[in-house]
């Protein structure tokens, strides 16, 4: 018998993608309430609580909301694609590859990652876990999102504002996404966090200098290849890259895409290192993500239902 998934906030950016990615999939019967009563709260209870997954992609306020709608003794699962509860206690965090499929299988609260820290801790996590990054060490990241990365919000803005050629951001630094970034990669510190937005609906760079000679791990950047392609083996959605390009491309007219690609960079004489990830801030980084962590915890196939051809 197919498993009901209610959407709450199936209207926005996130619940319309994930809509995409499980129209025609008969393991599930999708529940999405319309306009008249998308954000009506008995509606919304109602629906939350007879489900058998809930998935919220919603402000962070209104899935706060959201859970304190369930009531704990129903039978919802949820997966929460806001950034309320990744550090939160009683949830598991959404990243697979790194927690565990198990983890996220038998989880009932699962907190989807942010799109920027997918990219960073795909690749430093796995690397201080194997002790060739220092925990230590003041990490910096500097990143590049499509504009669908801020919601209708954002699209609504660089549609208006066509003459937007670079927006740098998160000037405050205090981002909501250093929590997470700190926490599953193990660190001592907050990264020091760039994000800046491009002219392009959907895509992203993360990019993490590292100045290997004068960390105290002293790791070359073959020794982080080989970890990472170890480390994401056999993976149908996270791929290592043996060899790095001129340069790295986002497009404006990408098509949607639930993969990941990483990658190790180094100057001649191996001293310096940047590691590297591409991603679809909607694909791995938002929706891609949910339907895999569904696909998980519902018992299916993880890729079942995403989009991985390029
Ligand atoms: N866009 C992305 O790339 C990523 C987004 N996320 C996260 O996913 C969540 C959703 O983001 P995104 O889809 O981009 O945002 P959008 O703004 O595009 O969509 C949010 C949706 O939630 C609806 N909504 C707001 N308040 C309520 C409420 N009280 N009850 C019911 N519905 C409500 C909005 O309706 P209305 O517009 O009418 O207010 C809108 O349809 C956010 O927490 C975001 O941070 C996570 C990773 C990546
Ligand atoms: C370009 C842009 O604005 N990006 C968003 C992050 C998108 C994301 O990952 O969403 P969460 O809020 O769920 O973490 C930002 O920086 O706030």
């Amino acid at each position: 018998m197919a498993q009901s998934v209610f959407i709450d906030g199936a209207a926005g950016t996130t619940g319309l993608e994930i809509r995409e990615r499980l129209a025609g999939r008969t393991e599930f019967e999708l529940v999405v309430l319309g306009d008249a009563q998308r954000k009506d709260l008995a509606a919304r209870r109602s629906a939350l609580n007879e489900a058998d997954f809930a998935i919220l992609c919603l402000p962070d306020d209104a899935a706060r909301e959201a859970v304190a709608l369930i009531d704990p003794a129903s039978r919802t699962r949820v997966i929460d694609a806001s950034s309320a509860h990744r550090v939160a206690d009683g949830w598991t965090y959404g990243f697979p590859e790194l927690v565990g499929r198990d983890a996220v299988a038998g989880a009932r609260l699962v907190s989807n990652p942010g799109c920027y820290p997918t990219g960073f801790l795909a690749l430093v996590a796995p690397l201080v876990k194997a002790g060739l990054l220092p925990a230590e060490w003041p990490y910096t990241v500097n990143a590049v999102s499509g504009y669908s990365g801020g919601g209708n919000a954002l699209i609504a803005r660089f549609e208006a504002e066509p003459d937007i050629a670079f927006r740098a951001y998160g000037l405050g630094l205090a981002h909501k996404h250093l929590p997470e970034m700190q926490a599953y990669a193990g660190l001592a510190h907050q990264p020091v966090f760039s994000p800046s937005v491009v002219p392009a609906h959907r895509g992203m760079l993360v990019d993490v200098p590292l100045p290997l000679s004068a960390m105290s791990t002293s790791a070359r950047p073959d020794a982080l290849r080989a970890e990472l392609a170890g480390f994401y083996d056999g993976s149908p959605i996270v791929e290592v890259h043996a060899d790095v390009p001129d340069e790295l491309l986002l497009h404006q007219g990408s098509a949607s895409w639930d993969g990941l690609e990483l990658w190790v960079a180094s100057n001649p004489d191996g001293t310096q290192a940047r590691l590297v990830a591409r991603l679809d801030n909607l694909g791995k980084g938002a929706s891609g993500a949910a339907v895999q962590n569904l696909n998980l915890m519902a018992g299916l196939p993880e890729t079942a239902g995403l989009g991985l051809a390029r």
